[in-house]
């Protein structure tokens, strides 16, 4: 039997996507409006308090193609808070005028591929900082689902520790020439979603997903056992975005 990564785990994820019912936002008295609008500005000023609390981190952006309109995304250390959220902001006016597109839930994950032997990841400011995340607020966001492949001579998971240990190395090199350029927050849902991983980036030239996505489907690990669900790419909201997204 190969040996299983160990991963460290930080605050729950959840991705939810929506889309705006178009028809119904349009039929709305301009009071239902102000009143949903009004309600959802509160839920994201609710949402930055927990931030800068330090309790959790709450992304917003638009999604560009017919997959969504929008998606927030919420990092909260239990799947209890994560599912109190969506509930509360199921119940505002405002999602009375969006319709659930998709969802993914995960846990913000590291794993010790790359940690130097014989010293305590958690006694390391830099790891916790990782594992709770403040989210970027950069202009872009570009999220898909991911597997590693497990046929025939191309099964990840019977690879031993040095061979997985090679390749992540190779892939981290890869990652390391975007620093500053594509953030990334990989989240495991092995027993949590229907994929074994989510990918996050954030950017603020949109371009560099595509730079790096494209360059690592020459690195191993993702030619040779790289398996991807649906992209989803968008843009910041800001308050101002929001209103101009919103506005008929
Ligand atoms: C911004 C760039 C970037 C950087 C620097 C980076 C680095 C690293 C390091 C150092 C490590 C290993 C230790 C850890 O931290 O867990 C990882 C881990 C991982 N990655 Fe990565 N990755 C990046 C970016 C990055 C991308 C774009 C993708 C998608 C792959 C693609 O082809 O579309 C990805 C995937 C993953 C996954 C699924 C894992 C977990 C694999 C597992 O088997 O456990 N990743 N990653």
């Amino acid at each position: 039997m190969s040996e299983a990564a160990q991963t460290l785990e930080g605050w729950y994820a959840l991705h939810d996507f929506r889309s705006i019912d178009w028809t119904a936002w349009r039929l709305a008295d301009a009071k239902d409006r102000n009143t949903a609008l009004d309600e959802l500005q509160s839920f994201l000023k609710e949402w930055q308090a927990v931030e800068e609390a330090g309790n959790g981190s709450t992304a917003f952006y638009s999604i560009v193609g017919q997959k969504a309109d929008f998606v927030f995304m919420h990092l909260r250390e239990t799947l209890e808070e994560l599912n109190a959220i969506e509930t509360a902001f199921n119940k505002t006016t405002f999602a009375q005028y969006t319709i659930p597109a998709h969802s993914y839930v995960s846990i913000v994950e590291l794993s010790n591929y790359m940690a130097p032997p014989g010293t305590d990841p958690m006694q390391n400011p830099d790891i916790i900082a990782r594992l709770k995340p403040v989210l970027p607020k950069w202009d872009h966001i570009c999220f898909y689902p991911m597997n590693k492949r497990r046929e025939g001579n191309d099964n990840w998971y019977m690879l031993s520790m040095d061979e997985r240990k090679t390749m992540m190395r190779s892939h981290g090199m890869i990652g390391r020439g975007y620093a500053g350029k594509v953030k990334q927050i990989i989240t495991g849902s092995v027993g949590f979603d229907n994929w074994e991983w989510g990918v996050t980036l954030f950017a603020n030239d949109a371009l560099q997903f595509k730079k790096l996505v494209y360059e690592m489907r020459f690195d191993e690990v993702s030619a040779r056992f790289g398996e991807f669900g649906e992209f989803y790419v968008g843009n910041i909201l800001t308050e101002e975005k929001l209103g101009q997204l919103l506005s008929l």
